[in-house]
């Protein structure tokens, strides 16, 4: 996205624990790119990676809501390696850092209350448990308390948060599983979760765009801009996690069967739950990690979305993809990702 919509473009530096292929093809334009195989929680590797850069973009984290990782490797990726970030540009000087926040900062809370419709000035009642919503609240509000700070050279670091909600597109892998799951099923996917509960997505495509229009933005806004929270949004449509998916995957054949849940909330909740025994049981042995645990249940069944103009408002935020094309470009990627 940056190599395509920022023409001022010199150098593109892509830090990531695990570089993929694809960084290759894009070495073939007029822009540098230059990959930097590293870790975020090695502040050492930061700091050499962000030297001389304008502005950093940092969205490397660990996503993991299914007891893959241990908490405290997740608190080391994403809080303490948030910090090595901040810490590299006050060192070196870099003065714009955008931060890759999450809609899990703020909720599904615990209690399961709804958050219908809602903008960064909704009040809810953020109550994190897990240690992923933990993890990212924490990051973010080291990301917003460094805005201010002096860098090398004597000048305040800008610095902002944007919140995705569930992302979607091209890559996305619990997408895979659920057609895979589904094809092995008779080309059926069974209802879990009420249609009435409204989950919030977003293209990845967009996700990208507001990125890149904020890194484009905070020098000239900073004032306004920095320190801020923004909400990534596009024109997806409300609807449950489930239906959500249906738009893909019934173009790919499968079929959602039941308009209510087949199972009682607590007899899946019991299986959740079971499911998270058999983790801790297992875990000396084996790795069990299945989707549904007491945590992903309670998200995909708690309504949670957003309505707001703040990034437009801003610095002027429009989807560059319509929901025609992020739904067409992700029943293509579905349909290609299986071949
Ligand atoms: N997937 C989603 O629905 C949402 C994701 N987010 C946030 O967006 C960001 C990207 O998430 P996804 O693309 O979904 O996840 P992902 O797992 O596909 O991407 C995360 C990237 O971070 C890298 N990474 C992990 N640990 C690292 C380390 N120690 N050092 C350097 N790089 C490391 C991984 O190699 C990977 O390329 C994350 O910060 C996540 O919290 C926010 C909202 C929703
Ligand atoms: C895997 C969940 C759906 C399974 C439901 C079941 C077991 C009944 O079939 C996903 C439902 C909601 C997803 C999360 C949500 O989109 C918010 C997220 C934000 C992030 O920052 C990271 C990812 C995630 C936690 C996302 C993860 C998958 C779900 C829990």
């Amino acid at each position: 996205m940056l190599l395509e919509q920022e023409p001022r473009l010199r150098e593109l530096r892509v830090f990531d624990l695990h570089l993929s292929s694809w960084l290759e093809e894009l070495k073939t334009g007029p822009v540098q790119v230059t990959p930097i195989q590293g870790d975020v929680t090695q502040a050492h590797q930061v700091a050499a990676a962000v030297s001389g850069a304008h502005v950093v973009i940092h969205t490397a984290g660990l996503v993991d809501v299914f007891g893959r990782a241990s908490p405290e490797t997740i608190y080391k990726v994403n809080v303490q390696g948030t910090q090595n970030v901040i810490e590299a540009c006050v060192q070196t000087g870099t003065r714009f850092l955008v931060y890759t926040s999450s809609m899990e900062v703020v909720g599904p809370n615990v209690k399961g209350q709804p958050f219908y419709r809602g903008n960064e000035d909704t009040p809810y009642e953020a109550l994190h448990k897990h240690p992923y919503p933990q993890s990212k609240a924490q990051a973010e509000r080291l990301v917003l308390q460094a805005n201010g700070r002096k860098v090398q050279g004597g000048l305040p670091l800008v610095t902002c948060a944007l919140r995705p909600t569930g992302i979607y597109g091209e890559g996305h892998q619990i997408m895979r599983d659920f057609y895979l799951q589904g094809l092995r099923l008779g080309s059926r996917l069974f209802r879990a979760i009420p249609a009435s509960v409204e989950h919030g997505r977003v293209y990845v495509g967009n996700v990208a765009w507001m990125h890149v229009l904020v890194a484009r933005e905070l020098e000239p806004r900073a004032e306004l801009m920095g320190g801020q929270v923004y909400f990534c949004y596009d024109k997806s449509p409300y609807k449950s996690y489930e239906d959500f998916n249906m738009e893909f995957l019934g173009p790919c054949g499968l079929r959602l069967v039941g308009t209510r849940p087949l199972l009682p909330y607590w007899l899946l909740m019991l299986l959740a739950t079971l499911n998270a025994l058999l983790q801790w049981l297992l875990r000396p042995l084996l790795l069990y990690a299945p989707l549904l645990n007491p945590y992903t249940l309670a998200i995909a069944n708690t309504t949670f979305t957003v309505s707001t103009n703040k990034a437009q408002r801003h610095f002027g935020y429009e989807p560059l993809f319509s929901w025609e094309d992020s739904r067409t470009r992700t029943i293509l990627w579905v349909q290609g990702s299986t071949q």
